[in-house]
């Protein structure tokens, strides 16, 4: 969803062939189906506070997910399992405002939802009432299906999140592939159920490629791969990771694109040093 940036094209909302063009004043539910009927790829990066989102909204990002992934990330927790919904409102609502063009999806962490559909609705409501997201986004696929249900009539777009699903890790026995042999079958059970319950789009995180390709054929709604393979509609990365900040292992899907943490470490380094021996501030920083 990148292409379509001359100028004779400038402000036509819709490209001819579907997807969502640069110029576009905002990513909406209905580009991302555009987008898989045209075969243009959707990108999407986590992001938890608006530096971040600006930037990637200026590089023409199509979405941005504030993550629960900001449990591990921007709270420092072992797994995503603590992050509470009041915890997460700052973050996606640091990011909706300053996202221009980008579609910001509000993650809904593990409690807030998985009980009834009653707790699904009123976290999603708050999320979009709170926040300004534009979507709410939450993990399973048959066991999820009436919450996504009551949500959409609601009036709130949904992501849907199978295959592997960081909050229920401990059930899953660690950061284990999904959707392998027999997996198959409740992976595309799990897809189906999510579209008939009318989310518009749905995450597969850490399945094969070939069992996320037939999900990917089998759906209307697109298919976003977290380490899901090349045949999905869109992709789907954890920022940090992506930009080589995350510390630790990071997953084999994962292709860094940037060092920020050395750059980072370096600066810092230069910059006690330069300190440390008078270089820093310098007459040009002084008043
Ligand atoms: N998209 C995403 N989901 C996550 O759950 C997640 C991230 N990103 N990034 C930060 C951390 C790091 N996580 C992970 C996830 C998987 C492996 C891992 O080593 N996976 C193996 C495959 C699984 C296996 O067979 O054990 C790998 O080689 O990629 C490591 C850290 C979990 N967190
Ligand atoms: C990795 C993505 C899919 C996620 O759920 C998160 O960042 O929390
Ligand atoms: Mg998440």
């Amino acid at each position: 969803m990148t292409q379509e940036n001359s100028a004779s094209s400038a402000m036509r909302e819709e490209a001819p062939y579907g997807g969502a063009p640069q110029n576009l004043k905002r990513v909406r539910t209905r580009h991302f189906l555009n987008a898989k009927k045209s075969g243009i790829k959707i990108t999407g990066l986590t992001s938890y506070d608006q530096l971040t989102a600006r930037i990637f909204d200026e590089a023409g990002i199509d979405f941005l997910l504030v993550g629960d992934s900001a449990g591990n990330n921007v709270f420092g927790y072992e797994t995503t399992l603590p992050v509470t919904v009041d915890e997460l409102i700052p973050l996606v609502r640091a990011v909706a405002g300053a996202a221009k063009r980008a579609f910001v999806i509000a993650d809904m962490p593990f409690g807030s939802y998985e009980a009834n559909t009653r707790d699904a609705v009123h976290t999603a409501i708050r999320m979009m009432k709170e926040t300004g997201a534009h979507a709410v986004k939450l993990e399973g696929g048959v066991r999820s299906a009436d919450q996504i249900r009551h949500i959409v009539d609601a009036g709130i777009p949904v992501m849907a999140h199978i295959g592997f699903t960081p909050q229920s890790e401990h059930q899953l026995g660690g950061h284990v592939i999904q959707g392998r042999g027999s997996g198959e079958e409740q992976l595309l059970a799990d897809a189906k159920a999510i579209e008939e319950a009318g989310a518009f789009a749905v995450v597969l995180e850490m399945v094969p490629a070939d069992a996320a390709a037939k999900v990917t054929a089998a759906l209307s709604i697109p298919t976003i791969s977290v380490g899901a393979g090349p045949h999905c509609d869109g992709q789907l990365l954890v920022w940090t990771d992506w930009a080589g900040l995350t510390q630790g292992r990071i997953p084999k899907f994962v292709k860094q694109y940037a060092q920020i943490g050395q750059t980072l470490r370096d600066a810092a380094a230069t910059w006690k040093a330069d300190v440390e021996n008078g270089e820093y501030p310098g007459p040009e920083n002084s008043y």
